[in-house]
């Protein structure tokens, strides 16, 4: 295991993220993503799609294993669906904060109300 590799935090994230946006436009032969990003968004959303059902399916069984293995696939395909629709990382981090300190319970009351 690489010193990078050793214990790694969500830093690991942003280091995906930027291979994922340096493979746009490259050999599809010698890169996954590459081959995935040249498919489209809509395949890129089905892939997507796939790896969460199978993170649920891996829950539902109590396989942890398999709910860590699938979630990496998970968050490698979600940043793939940001590369192919231009979403900047930084906008769904935005997101995130806006609604730290909010209750989900809170927010779903508000809708209601409006
Ligand atoms: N994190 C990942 C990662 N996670 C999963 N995968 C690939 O995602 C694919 C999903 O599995 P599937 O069995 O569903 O794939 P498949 O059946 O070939 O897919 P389809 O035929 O349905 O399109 C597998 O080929 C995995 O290898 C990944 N491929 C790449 N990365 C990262 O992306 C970097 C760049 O990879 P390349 O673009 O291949 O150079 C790598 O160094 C890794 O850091």
């Amino acid at each position: 295991m690489s010193s990078q590799t050793e214990n790694p935090g969500p830093e690991v994230l942003a280091r995906l993220a930027a291979s994922i946006v340096a493979r746009r436009g490259t050999d599809p032969s010698e890169s996954y993503t590459a081959k995935l990003l040249g498919k489209g968004v809509e395949k890129c959303a089905q892939k997507l799609g796939e790896e969460a059902v199978e993170t649920a399916i891996s829950a539902a069984s109590r396989d942890k294993a398999g709910v860590v293995s699938e979630s990496a696939d998970v968050l490698y395909h979600l940043l793939v669906l940001w590369a192919a629709m231009d979403v900047d990382p930084s906008d769904v981090y935005g997101e995130l904060a806006r609604r730290e300190g909010v209750s989900g319970i809170a927010e779903k009351a508000s809708r209601k109300q409006s």
